[in-house]
């Protein structure tokens, strides 16, 4: 693979209704006096060469983040997947980096090392597990597998594991457990806050 193709679009998934969390908009709650998504934003924007928002409200305000702002195709939150469709549609470059809103301590070499074990094991995807953890909501995969991912999503498909399980993947490992911690509660974003 040549370096113009490994080339990496990265999307912030924020386009969830946020139940767990009173329905609050996720990626706007705010964490140490920051919202969510830009605590993700800054980890992921130096590592990618394009970076897409994945929301569904609250629109304008994601927009003040200077990245391109993406609603799902259908109103009806069909999930993380949904999201990861639109960001395939439009992304750039033919590698997808798709990463929730939700987990701000992301490792700074996240995508290099992703990207290292999707090039050399010719996978679909790369997966990072960390304590024994398989971290399915961030994946690197290759931008070849939009038909198959619209076509999951047609058939009525939702789980992301569902998905990943019908193609190749690589499981990339990670040792800091905590810099895959997520929060869906305004309990655990109080107590992350402070860490
Ligand atoms: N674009 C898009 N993103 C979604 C959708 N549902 C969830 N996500 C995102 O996917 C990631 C994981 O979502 P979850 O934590 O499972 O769901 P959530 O809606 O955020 O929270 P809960 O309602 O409490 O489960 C988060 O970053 C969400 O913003 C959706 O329908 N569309």
């Amino acid at each position: 693979m040549t370096k113009e193709q490994s080339k990496i679009t990265a999307v912030i998934l924020a386009g969830g209704q946020a139940k767990r969390m009173g329905g609050v908009d996720k990626g706007l709650a705010l964490m140490n006096g920051r919202p969510l998504a830009t605590w993700v934003l800054e980890r992921i924007a130096p590592q990618v060469d394009e970076l897409l928002i994945s929301a569904n409200r609250n629109l304008d305000q994601y927009r003040l983040f200077g990245h391109p702002v993406l609603p799902d195709p259908s109103p009806d939150f069909q999930g993380p997947l949904a999201g990861l469709l639109r960001a395939m549609t439009e992304a750039a470059h033919p590698l997808i980096l798709s990463v929730p809103c939700d987990t701000p301590f992301l490792p700074d070499d996240l995508v290099g090392r992703l990207t290292v074990a999707l090039e050399e094991s010719g996978a679909d995807i790369a997966i990072p597990v960390c304590g024994g953890q398989v971290h399915r909501a961030v994946c690197l995969c290759r931008h070849n597998l939009l038909p198959g991912l619209e076509n999951f999503l047609a058939r009525g498909g939702r789980r992301v594991g569902e998905w990943q399980s019908m193609l190749r993947r690589v499981e990339v490992p990670f040792d800091d457990e905590q810099a895959f911690l997520n929060l869906n509660t305004a309990d655990e974003l109080t107590r992350l806050g402070t860490r």
